[in-house]
């Protein structure tokens, strides 16, 4: 008989591994350390498309040589004595999950960069791990980012592997991000305008049915419903956008541009398609699109991402307990 798999606290499971799983992020705040970063993730099919008779002269010479000292610069500015914000805030996430769920093993890994998604999965399977639960740390699932991770993980072999889809609805989450809004209008004071800035994506993929925006939407829209909101006192939009084809719209910079137009001077902006916070956040938000609005006379106030909080090692618990509940064992 095949027994369901158990993930409570008593059930030790020495042979299951949860791997959060994020982007990644240069090593150094350097033009040859962002070159190197940039290079492995604008090579990965699921991200850029393109044919590679056309991206890679492009990538190779004009984009590698120009972007990768400026966006080292970002970098540099949000850097933290312990490395890139992304790779100290996702470390502490898996150790505040690891408190959580004493009786698994948890790590995280990098999609691009270190410690590398594909060397952890061969690690692990040498180490004895025969379960591996891969949690992407994207709420909402693209092909450009959690179908990427999958990837990887399809590839691996002599493991029994299952992968978190999204959780762009999970009522945890959801209430964990509602808590971070309520506590940061508590501490600053109430707000006017709620921005909900998500990381944009190619029109065209979405057109192809990529699930993105609309999940982007349904997280927004709960969260809003959580906090009470009115319809008009929050906004949906789309940052940091790359290349010059079309990307989601409406973008960020235009809604701050229009919300100063409406005469609005005050605008929280937290960004719920970001498990932690990233050179997007803390450069493109709380310090550029910051000073843009003061420029226009108004106030950005950013509200953090979930970070290592416990509300955010909880939300993830619960959902990795979820997950292991309904795995049955595969057969021997
Ligand atoms: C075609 C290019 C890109 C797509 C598609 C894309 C989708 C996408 N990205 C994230 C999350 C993050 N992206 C981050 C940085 C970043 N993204 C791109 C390009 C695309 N992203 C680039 C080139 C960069 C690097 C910085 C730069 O050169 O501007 C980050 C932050 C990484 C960090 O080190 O802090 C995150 C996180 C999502 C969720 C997503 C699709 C939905
Ligand atoms: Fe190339
Ligand atoms: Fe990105």
């Amino acid at each position: 008989m095949r027994m369901p798999a158990t993930a409570s606290n008593d059930a030790p499971a020495a042979d299951t591994a949860v791997v959060l799983v994020n982007l990644g992020t240069p090593d150094a705040a350097n033009t040859a350390a962002v070159r190197r970063y940039l290079a492995e993730f604008l090579h990965d099919r699921r991200v850029v498309d393109m044919s590679r008779w056309l991206w890679c002269p492009l990538l190779h010479f004009a984009i590698l040589p120009l972007r990768s000292g400026k966006v080292a610069h970002k970098y540099a500015s949000v850097w933290l004595p312990e490395g890139s914000p992304l790779a100290v805030h996702t470390r502490r996430l898996a150790e505040a999950l690891q408190r959580e769920l004493p009786q698994l093993r948890v790590i995280h890994a990098m999609r691009y960069g270190q410690p590398s998604w594909r060397a952890t999965l061969q690690q692990l399977r040498e180490q004895g791990i025969k379960r591996v639960l891969a949690l992407p740390l994207y709420p909402q699932y693209s092909t450009t980012t959690t179908a990427s991770v999958g990837d990887v993980l399809d590839a691996a072999q002599g493991l029994d592997k299952r992968l978190v889809h999204d959780y762009h609805a999970d009522p945890d989450w959801v209430a964990a991000v509602a808590e971070s809004i309520r506590r940061h209008r508590a501490a600053h004071g109430p707000g006017e305008h709620l921005l909900f800035s998500f990381h944009g994506l190619p029109q065209r993929l979405a057109a192809a049915g990529d699930p993105y925006p609309r999940q982007c939407e349904a997280s927004a829209r709960a969260i809003a419903q959580a906090l009470g909101l009115a319809e008009d006192a929050w906004t949906l939009s789309y940052q940091s956008r790359f290349g010059r084809e079309p990307w989601l719209e409406p973008a960020t910079a235009d809604t701050l541009t229009a919300l100063a137009a409406r005469g609005v001077r005050q605008v929280d902006v937290v960004a719920p398609g970001f498990a932690v916070d990233c050179l997007e956040t803390l450069e493109e938000v709380a310090m550029m699109l910051a000073e843009d609005f003061a420029a226009r006379g108004g106030k950005l106030r950013y509200v953090p991402c979930l970070n290592e909080s416990p509300a955010h090692a909880q939300a993830l618990a619960g959902i990795v307990r979820r997950e292991l509940a309904g795995w049955l064992p595969a057969d021997p």
